[in-house]
């Protein structure tokens, strides 16, 4: 679950209470409410002298005691709306925050197992409703999506930037509609998507060459700092035509994952720590504000440069403080998301040598020693299959919104972890298959509630576009062109899988991996292989063409190469046909 993609039946909506008819839901009638379990472990050290009160503490003591007992007077005097979903007994004032401990997920699903698929729980007096099945998010995320759209916000965020958030927009208002379409026309239509994707390509391409370095030989590779640097970058260039992290500077992606980490996490407890929040988006800030300045006092357009975000911004006369808040907003939501997938991938892969196999083995044939790029990545039907499985079992955030009357401002969520791993939806849960997506049409673009890694409905990720392509094009390329080793030989079946829960579900204890160069072809036998693939993929394709017009885009696309290699090849096989 990812708190931060907490949706809330908040300010904004019509304002009544939800009713929603979930009855379906499969709600187990068994209700075994589990014995609250906490040792009071007060210990009396001998020496331990006791002290009178005199009357002066008396009254310290009292006020010191004065906040609790308006907290109970609160609570006694606001008992819990009736007709709530069940769930374990909360406890006085904290309610099951104990309970819940320190990996939600875990304890929400095995939650969900005693009381239902629909659930509430107390965080301290805030009301959470949690629904663990398809139907559940079916009636949360589209039937009753509108009235459930609003966003719940930790306190930790600053009341006066709320109105100018895109993930922290408590109402689906005016604002929130142009910044989102903003977003999807600039960086995530087809158009743009395909724009950036030489920028993909370059970076990755650098990624591998860094990894493949000397320097790099036969050490660990920290495959969450790597990748997280490359999708940085891609995104700093998309919005300010700047790369803000080097490779070599180990560290700096660390640092800076560690910082956006922070500000995540304290968006996730709950009082968090504004102030500290406050510094920590400063920091941010501070490496792209000379970047906005300088832009800003440049006059008419630089022709070295390319059209970015920040250009798009500008135009549309956004003020600093809306720069700030949108892109800081982009990179939190961006990249720890697309790095964390692509870590568990790879996690899943070493382990799993059947599955490292096949996508290998689907890799060789598809690309063999042609360097890789995304016009690839539609060929390759094993690897699409491993993204979604990796999906399925780590989904990197929990997403949003139930059959009974939920109270305002209640915090709705599905949880998508739980759904993934469900039994009576998937066959032996727990292990990593992509096969199972092989022959299937189920995905992730918010329509099988089965698989919900980008939530649903209205406030479904945006970032789908760029999130996917980055981490087909990344997990293809470090699967293509290594061999990956554990340090110390260690068995990959014995990979540490645990997670850390924050705002996205990491990997507990980082991947760190071995590369080895995988054995290279001489160039004559590389050019002598790829054009046999080619000729292979070009067969194939005109195959499926076969009595139809062929465009030479379409072609070019098919085999991946460009326009004048699928003419020349074109004329060669077809040479009659292609003077026509
Ligand atoms: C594998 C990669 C990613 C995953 C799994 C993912 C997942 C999610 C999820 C589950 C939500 C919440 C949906 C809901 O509340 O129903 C979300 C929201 C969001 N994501 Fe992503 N995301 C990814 C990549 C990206 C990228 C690359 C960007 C942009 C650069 C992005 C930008 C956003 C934004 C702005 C929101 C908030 C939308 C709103 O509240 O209206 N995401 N994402």
């Amino acid at each position: 679950m990812s708190p931060s993609f907490m949706r809330s039946l908040g300010h904004g909506n019509d304002g009544s209470d939800c009713g929603i008819d979930g009855s379906h839901d499969g709600i187990s009638d068994k209700i075994v409410l589990p014995e609250p379990n906490f040792k009071c472990a007060i210990t009396h050290p001998n020496n331990l002298r006791i002290i009178p009160l005199k009357v002066m503490d008396m009254n310290i003591l009292f006020l010191l005691l004065l906040p609790l007992f308006l907290l109970i007077f609160k609570h006694l005097t606001n008992p819990s709306p009736k007709n709530l979903p069940p769930g374990p007994r909360p406890w006085p004032i904290i309610g099951n925050i104990l309970q819940i401990g320190r990996k939600p997920h875990i304890s929400i699903t095995h939650f969900a197992n005693l009381h239902g698929l629909l659930i509430s729980l107390k965080l301290g007096s805030q009301l959470l409703v949690v629904g663990s099945s398809p139907a559940a998010a079916t009636e949360i995320l589209k039937t009753h999506d509108r009235q459930l759209s609003a966003r719940y916000t930790p306190k930790v965020t600053i009341p006066s930037l709320r109105p100018l958030s895109l993930v922290w927009a408590g109402e689906c208002n005016e604002h929130w509609k142009s910044l989102r379409s903003l977003c999807r026309t600039e960086l995530f239509s087809v158009k743009a998507i395909e724009l950036q994707a030489g920028l993909r390509e370059r970076k990755v391409g650098e990624m591998v060459e860094f990894v493949g370095s000397k320097e790099k030989e036969g050490k660990g590779v920290k495959i969450g700092e790597v990748v997280f640097a490359t999708v940085f970058n891609i995104l700093g260039n998309i919005c300010f035509s700047k790369y803000f992290i080097e490779l070599k500077d180990e560290g700096v992606a660390g640092g800076l994952k560690g910082v956006i980490w922070k500000m995540m996490e304290l968006g996730t407890t709950p009082n968090g720590l504004r102030k500290k929040a406050m510094e920590y988006q400063e920091e941010v800030y501070r490496m792209w504000e000379v970047i906005i300045t300088e832009r800003k006092e440049s006059e008419g357009v630089d022709a070295s440069r390319q059209h970015d975000f920040l250009d798009v911004m500008l135009s549309c006369q956004f003020s600093d403080m809306q720069i700030n808040l949108l892109i800081l907003e982009l990179f939190i939501a961006g990249t720890d998301t697309t790095t964390s997938t692509i870590e568990w991938a790879m996690a899943e892969v070493v382990k799993n040598k059947e599955a490292m196999e096949k996508l290998r083995e689907e890799l060789g044939k598809e690309i063999g020693a042609e360097s890789i790029n995304e016009s690839h990545m539609s060929q390759l039907p094993y690897l699409h299959a491993c993204v979604k499985e990796t999906l399925r079992l780590h989904p990197p955030a929990f997403s949003a919104s139930s059959s009974y009357t939920i109270p305002q401002n209640t915090q709705v969520i599905v949880n998508v972890w739980a759904i993934g791993r469900d039994p009576t939806i998937w066959e032996d849960p727990l292990s990593f298959k992509p096969k199972l997506f092989l022959d299937s049409k189920l995905d992730f673009r918010g329509q099988d509630f089965e698989l919900l890694p980008f939530g649903a409905g209205r406030r479904m990720c945006p970032g789908l576009p760029l999130g996917i392509k980055q981490v087909h094009l990344i997990l293809a390329s470090l699967v293509h062109r290594f061999e990956w080793l554990l340090p110390n030989n260690e068995d990959p079946l014995r990979l540490d899988m645990n997670e850390k829960f924050g705002i996205t579900l990491q990997k507990e204890q980082p991947l760190l991996l071995i590369p080895k160069q995988k054995p290279t072809v001489s160039q004559p036998m590389q050019m002598e292989s790829q054009v046999k693939m080619r000729e292979t993929k070009m067969l194939r394709y005109l195959g499926s063409k076969a009595g139809q017009m062929v465009n030479i885009k379409e072609t070019s696309h098919a085999i991946g190469k460009g326009k004048a290699a699928a003419t020349s090849f074109l004329e060669d096989f077809f040479p009659e046909e292609a003077q026509s």
